[in-house]
């Protein structure tokens, strides 16, 4: 069980201190998989690197297994078996594709990689030896991460927006992927804005200005944000649009 509870973040904005995440209380049971969706700069990215350490939380606590891990770093808390696919991974200059993944499997050998790479389709007798620097694109990034946490044995994955910069035809593979890491022993968490992810999910979580507003199993919580969508895109439409609308229904 991973428990979040009453989390506040701050962090300076410039002008002062701005509160990102306010009173996140979650309990997310291991085997279940949870996805976590809301408007841009809700603060989803913000919560995830929280539990991950990147980010230091102001007030509250993260609990892991009954184990108090809010003061461990982040890689303390990935030897706990919290794991992060990170929106936009960072590239390393140096690297090559291998070495990468020699880091996190720390025993797994070359025969496992070729067979991952392929996995996340990627050709492994042209990625493995390639650099992992900026000549690699936002999807083959985005690919190889993905390997370098499916190498890793955790108790805690979070995919961020594992849908950015990965083309349609091959997001369904990534998705199955991730489907299959899963299991009864891991608590899966993927920020999402596809609705594709959400129709998998066993839980929805809504966050919006750093907060959880809706939280609950699948087919409530598509059903609610179906009727939010309506309401917000209906509220925010000028008069004129909304003479179209209706003039288009009928
Ligand atoms: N390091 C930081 N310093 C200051 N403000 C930050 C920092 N990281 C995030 N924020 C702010 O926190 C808010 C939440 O950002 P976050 O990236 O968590 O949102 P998100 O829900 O993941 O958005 P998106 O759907 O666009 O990825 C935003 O207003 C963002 O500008």
């Amino acid at each position: 069980m991973l428990k979040i509870q009453s989390l506040y973040l701050e962090m300076p904005n410039g002008t002062g201190n701005v509160e990102i995440l306010k009173n996140i209380n979650l309990n997310l049971e291991k085997g279940k998989f949870y996805a976590i969706t809301g408007p841009n700069g809700g603060g989803k990215t913000s919560l995830a690197k929280t539990i991950m350490g990147i980010y230091r939380n102001t007030k509250g606590s993260v609990i892991l297994d009954e184990e108090d891990i809010t003061y461990y770093s982040i890689t303390d808390r990935a030897n706990k078996g919290i794991s992060y696919a990170f929106q936009y991974p960072a590239r390393f200059k140096g690297l090559t594709v291998s070495d990468i993944l020699k880091v996190a499997a720390k025993d797994a050998g070359h025969k496992d990689f070729k067979k991952l790479l392929k996995a996340v389709g990627l050709c492994p007798e042209e990625y493995l030896e390639r650099q992992c620097d900026s000549s690699l694109s936002g999807g083959e990034i985005k690919r190889i991460e993905l390997a370098t946490v499916l190498l890793k044995p955790s108790k805690v994955v979070i995919y961020d927006e594992p849908e950015a910069g990965v083309d349609l035809w091959s997001f369904e593979g990534i998705l199955r992927l991730i489907k299959d890491h899963h299991s009864k022993d891991i608590i899966t968490i993927v920020i999402t804005h596809h609705e594709r992810v959400l129709s998998i999910a066993d839980e929805i979580i809504l966050m919006s200005d750093g907060e959880i507003k809706e939280m609950g199993q699948r087919d409530k919580m598509l059903d609610l944000l179906k009727y939010k969508f309506r309401c917000d895109f209906w509220q925010n439409c000028e008069e004129g649009e909304k003479d179209d609308i209706r003039c288009f229904r009928s």
